[in-house]
């Protein structure tokens, strides 16, 4: 018998299309519906591994891509990948030499899961609002941001800090994701720049 992955038709697509997960249709899903990622654009994306994002970024565009993520992420070509905690400023630091400022930063990172819906939320909360700061320190204006999160009782409070910085933002379900799941995108397009509030720089 399978295991859970290889009975779920979204991950056996998604494998035998080249994709190193099945999380490679949720940008794709993303993308077809938004048009949020230019041939040109530069993309910074936090929590990468194992790389399945940065497979659908390389195809979309030419620009400069850099991924972060806690594990290593295997080689990719025309792909920087660095190691590490996004939420450290060194990280910060280190992509900074790499591209600043980037048109597009991506992140569906997420923390171990526990299965306590609230517990969850809070933490990855706690990891939305670190992204967004990253997203600010680096973004230039008119950039975007796409991040994942959890709907619940904190999600209306970090759409409005979102919100506060991006001249549009919508919230999209993809088709990719589990039933039941509370899973949820924030697409924010067109960074309200702002280089001189304290901590962005
Ligand atoms: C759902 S996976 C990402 C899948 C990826 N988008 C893909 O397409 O292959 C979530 C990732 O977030 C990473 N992560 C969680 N917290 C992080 C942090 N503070 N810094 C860097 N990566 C983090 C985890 O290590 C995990 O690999």
């Amino acid at each position: 018998m399978g295991s859970q992955w290889s009975r779920d038709p979204t991950y056996t697509s998604a494998i035998g299309e080249g994709y190193r997960s099945r999380a490679s249709y949720k940008l794709l899903d993303i993308q077809a519906k938004f048009e949020i990622i230019r041939p040109t654009d530069s993309v910074v994306d936090l929590g990468s591994a194992p790389g399945s994002w940065l497979q659908v970024l390389r195809n979309l565009t030419e620009g400069v891509i850099v991924g972060v993520d806690l594990s290593p992420i295997a080689p990719l070509q025309g792909v920087t990948t660095i190691t590490g905690d996004f939420t450290n400023p060194l990280i910060l630091a280190q992509v900074k030499r790499i591209i600043d400022p980037v048109s597009i930063v991506t992140c569906d990172a997420s923390p171990k899961l526990s299965g306590k819906k609230s517990y969850d939320q809070a933490r990855i909360i706690d990891l939305n609002e670190e992204a967004l700061r990253f997203a600010k320190a680096i973004l230039k204006q008119g950039g975007n941001f796409i991040v994942k999160t959890f709907q619940g009782e904190l999600f209306n409070d970090f759409l409005a800090d979102v919100r506060a910085n991006f001249y549009s933002v919508r919230v999209y379900r993809t088709k990719a994701t589990r039933k039941g799941s509370t899973e949820t995108y924030i697409i924010a397009k067109n960074y309200i720049h702002a280089r001189n509030e304290p901590g962005t720089d």
